[in-house]
């Protein structure tokens, strides 16, 4: 595929999204067929084995089992996925609604293959941020883990969002400069503390949650959804009785908006992402990259000789901080052999 003109999934979903009928006013696309029309609109909060947990109305007050209608096929449903819903969606124990359409993705968050699976699925659709967390010691923070997540973040349409835990241990000071081109917003937290300004940035947003073992993200949702634990079992008890592991879960938020757990999931998938999915992330750089040569990973000399990053930058037309970023993140792409996470 040519990279030039290469529209990214999202983009050309984005586009489907705000298509609206004309004459309808307000009233958004719909592909439902008529006998569908009583259908209601839910998020997808849990997967099960063939059983998807939905809030109905994306309220967290009234959640609804589904299983897929037939007619979807074997359409991937994922968590953040948005669905029409017919059948009982009352909701009481032992009763099963159908999802009969999932709507265009607003962003996709794709996990690495491994060996069970080679191929690199979404397991979060939707989600506006992703809230990378780090802790700044026990364990140190690693910066090639941090890139990867920015990565797949610009790559799926979501914006990062880095959390810096265990301030209490040691200085932010280092993290904070090697990522100040970025604009990239940083929340510094420590357990001892009550976390408002992690609170203030996820109200009313879906975030999906990315972090290594022991960097305190539990510590962290607990405190964001105080019956996190709870919440969690409720989901994974779900479809066939017993109890699984959830590849991803949304869990409410008490002011509103939802964040996206996801335990089991290592890194996110960087295999389909071309470097010009991670120019589109730097405004300023997007249209020079235009007149690159056409096989160019703006990568600069030796690799990219040609790159107009360069030209322009050294022109005076961008900051030299801002090049060093993207340049870092567009090698930790070009590096995914070496896998450093
Ligand atoms: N000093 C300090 N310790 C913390 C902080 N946050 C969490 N911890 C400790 O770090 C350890 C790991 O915290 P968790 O919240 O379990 O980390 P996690 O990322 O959820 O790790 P997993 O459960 O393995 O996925 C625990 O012993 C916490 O008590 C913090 O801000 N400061
Ligand atoms: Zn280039």
């Amino acid at each position: 595929m040519s990279r030039r003109g290469r529209k990214s999934d999202w983009d050309r979903l984005d586009e489907s999204d705000v298509r609206v009928r004309p004459g309808k006013g307000t009233r958004p696309r719909s592909k439902i067929r008529p006998e569908h029309a009583d259908a209601r609109m839910a998020m997808v909060v849990g997967v099960d084995r063939g059983r998807w947990t939905c809030a109905l109305d994306g309220k967290p007050d009234h959640e609804v089992v589904a299983m897929r209608a037939r007619e979807l096929g074997r359409t991937p449903i994922v968590v953040g996925d948005l669905v029409d819903l017919v059948g009982d969606t009352s909701g009481r124990p032992d009763t099963l609604a159908r999802v009969v359409r999932v709507a265009d993705r607003s962003s996709v968050l794709r996990r690495t293959a491994d060996d069970n699976d080679p191929y690199e699925r979404v397991v979060v659709a939707n989600a506006q941020q992703l809230l990378i967390v780090c802790s700044l010691a026990d364990p140190p923070p690693r910066t090639g883990f941090i890139d990867r997540c920015l990565v797949a973040a610009y790559a799926g349409g979501l914006k990062p969002v880095l959390c810096l835990t265990k301030s209490d241990l040691a200085s932010a000071d280092d993290i904070v400069e090697a990522y100040a081109d970025l604009e990239l917003p940083m929340l510094i937290t420590r357990s001892d503390q009550e976390p408002d300004e992690v609170r203030e940035r996820l109200t009313d947003q879906v975030s999906a949650l990315v972090g290594h073992s022991g960097v305190g993200k539990s510590t962290l949702v607990n405190k964001l959804v105080p019956d996190a634990f709870r919440a969690v079992s409720a989901v994974s008890a779900v479809g066939k009785g017993r109890h699984t592991s959830t590849t991803a879960v949304a869990l409410p938020l008490p002011a509103g908006g939802w964040v996206v757990d996801t335990p089991g999931i290592r890194s996110f998938g960087l295999a389909h992402i071309e470097p010009d999915d991670i120019v589109a992330a730097f405004p300023e750089f997007v249209e020079p990259v235009e007149e690159c040569p056409s096989n160019c990973g703006h990568l600069g000399p030796p690799e990219d000789p040609d790159c107009m990053l360069d030209v322009v930058t050294e022109a005076g037309l961008a900051r030299p901080g801002r090049l060093e970023s993207l340049r870092r993140l567009l090698t930790s792409r070009a590096r995914l052999d070496e896998h450093v996470d």
